[in-house]
């Protein structure tokens, strides 16, 4: 697993712009390498400013979004279309706007869907719909994305897994169903840290003053059952993107200054 890397931006907005530039590079060089690209969406404002300066930035043309898979890291189980639905906000954000390939698009499932209102039977069928993606070359139950995007909460929960819940103590399962989040709705489906930890690269979006002591604690070495935030890493690269308010309580000499 890789050590965290921190980039520090001016404010939320640079900070997106960034991240978006950021990531249509990444896309686009997958694509040429492998002749496809994996990205896993992150609910929450800064993966939603991330998918909206996307789609203001030219370079997205660049992208074959036909060649992209797109997964997700959780999703609040709520009913299809509900607008507080990570995948609503995603194709109001981007996903509508830009011509993907409906079957590469992996939304996991809505409550009142196929699995009724049972959050641990769509979870496992994500965990199916994962294994069914994954190749030798994976070497496990779930695609090597290229880049897995994490918001990080005001109480350092990445994807839905919060402190101290069962979800953040799985090391077998890749996908659970979460009962009793503190954050509504309190029912979700997310990824595990094992799945999280498959991916080639882990960003994690922090903006505002409300997150910087949990960017701090995340940093500074925490345990990941008290502090979910510290156990998402990624194989090859983990970055934390930040603002200068979400970066205010970290030790000077972990980042160079923002300029930009
Ligand atoms: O509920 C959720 O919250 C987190 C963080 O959201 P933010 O608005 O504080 O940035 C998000 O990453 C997660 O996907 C979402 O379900």
């Amino acid at each position: 697993m890789s050590a965290p890397q921190v980039v520090v931006h001016r404010d939320k907005e640079l900070m997106a712009q960034a991240a978006a530039a950021r990531l249509i590079t990444k896309i686009v060089d997958a694509q040429a390498a492998r002749g496809s690209a994996s990205v896993v969406l992150t609910g929450g404002r800064n993966g939603n400013g991330l998918l909206a300066a996307m789609a203001q930035a030219p370079a997205r043309d660049a992208v074959d979004w036909s060649r992209l898979d797109l997964w997700w890291g959780d999703e609040r189980f709520l009913p299809e279309g509900h607008p507080d639905r990570n995948h609503t906000q995603a194709c109001e954000a981007l996903l509508d706007g830009v011509p993907l390939n409906p079957a590469r698009v992996h939304a996991m499932a809505p409550a009142g869907g196929p699995y009724g209102n049972n959050a641990d039977l769509a979870a496992e069928a994500y965990a199916i719909e994962l294994a069914a993606a994954a190749g030798p070359e994976d070497h496990g139950p779930v695609p090597s994305f290229d880049v897995l995007l994490l918001g990080v909460g005001p109480d350092t929960h990445v994807a839905s897994l919060f402190p101290e819940l069962p979800g953040v103590r799985e090391t077998e399962r890749t996908v659970v169903g979460v009962h009793g989040a503190p954050k509504p709705p309190p029912t979700r489906v997310s990824l595990t840290l094992p799945a999280i930890r498959a991916a080639r690269e882990v960003w994690l979006l922090a903006a505002g003053e409300d997150k910087a002591n949990a960017v701090a604690i995340a940093l500074s070495g925490a345990g990941e059952v008290q502090v979910p935030a510290a156990g998402a890493r990624g194989r090859s690269r983990t970055l934390w993107l930040l603002d200068d308010a979400a970066a205010a309580q970290l030790p000077r000499d972990m980042y160079a200054p923002s300029c930009a």
